[in-house]
């Protein structure tokens, strides 16, 4: 059985002023979203949910009903459908109890989007989309890398890779496009040198935390 979303729902019901804040990391595999969200939190107050990270724990988690399908969604570089991903999210931010979150990873495709909408759009206050653009064949080489430094990721090698590349630009970046259309999409050039992006970082966190 999924996951029942709207469990809860009327706990995480709040006002305005304190309804968590959130962040989207969106970009594609290897751009850097775990990296640079590690950075931003060691510098802001944010808490960091990988949306992936979330799958792969729950994936391993003796006894899970949903751990075989995960597994084969993964590896095929496939988007686990939204009831899994936004429940495992929804329960990670509830039991924070914190009031600002890097969500990695996340809207990936329109069914995620359109579950998130149904089932948190009430309940937290998306502020913008954090964009890291950066070319498949930098993201290739750096997603290969990992694997050969041991990562453990079944999804790290060039098979995967080409699958998963494939979901980024007809699944996710119509959802780039459509936060874009809203005004909402904070765009970073992630090819370049952490130190780089990270100055580009400071410059969007820090007007934004000091404003909200
Ligand atoms: N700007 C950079 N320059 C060089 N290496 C980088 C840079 N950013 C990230 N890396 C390295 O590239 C690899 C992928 O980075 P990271 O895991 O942050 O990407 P990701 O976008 O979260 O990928 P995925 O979508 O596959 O989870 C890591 O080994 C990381 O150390
Ligand atoms: N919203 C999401 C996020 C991730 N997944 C699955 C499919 C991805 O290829 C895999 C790895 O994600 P990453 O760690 O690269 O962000 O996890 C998904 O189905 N839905
Ligand atoms: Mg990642």
């Amino acid at each position: 059985m999924l996951i029942p979303l709207v469990q809860g729902i009327r706990k995480f019901a709040m006002s305005a002023a304190q309804k968590p804040q959130i962040v989207f990391v969106l970009g594609a595999p290897g751009s850097g979203k775990g990296t640079i969200c590690k950075n931003i939190v060691e510098n802001y107050k944010f808490i960091h949910l990988s949306a992936g990270d979330l799958l792969r724990e729950e994936q391993n988690t003796e006894g899970s009903e949903h751990g075989d399908m995960i597994k084969e969604y993964i590896k095929l570089g496939k988007i686990v459908p939204v009831e899994i991903t936004c429940g495992l999210l929804k329960k990670a931010i509830e039991k924070s109890g914190a009031s600002r979150f890097l969500v990695d990873g996340f809207p990936r495709n329109q069914n995620n989007l359109d579950g998130w909408e149904k089932v948190m759009s009430q309940c937290v206050d998306v502020k913008f989309v954090l964009f890291l653009d950066c070319s498949e064949e930098v993201c290739t080489e750096r997603c290969l890398n990992r694997g050969a430094q041991g990562s453990g990721r079944t999804d790290d090698n060039l098979d995967s890779l080409k699958k998963r590349f494939n979901t980024y630009s007809n699944e996710t970046m119509p959802i780039i496009k459509y936060y874009e259309g809203k005004g909402m999409v904070e765009r970073v050039d992630s090819n370049r040198t952490l130190p780089e992006i990270f100055e580009d970082i400071k410059k969007i966190f820090t007007p934004f935390i000091s404003q909200s």
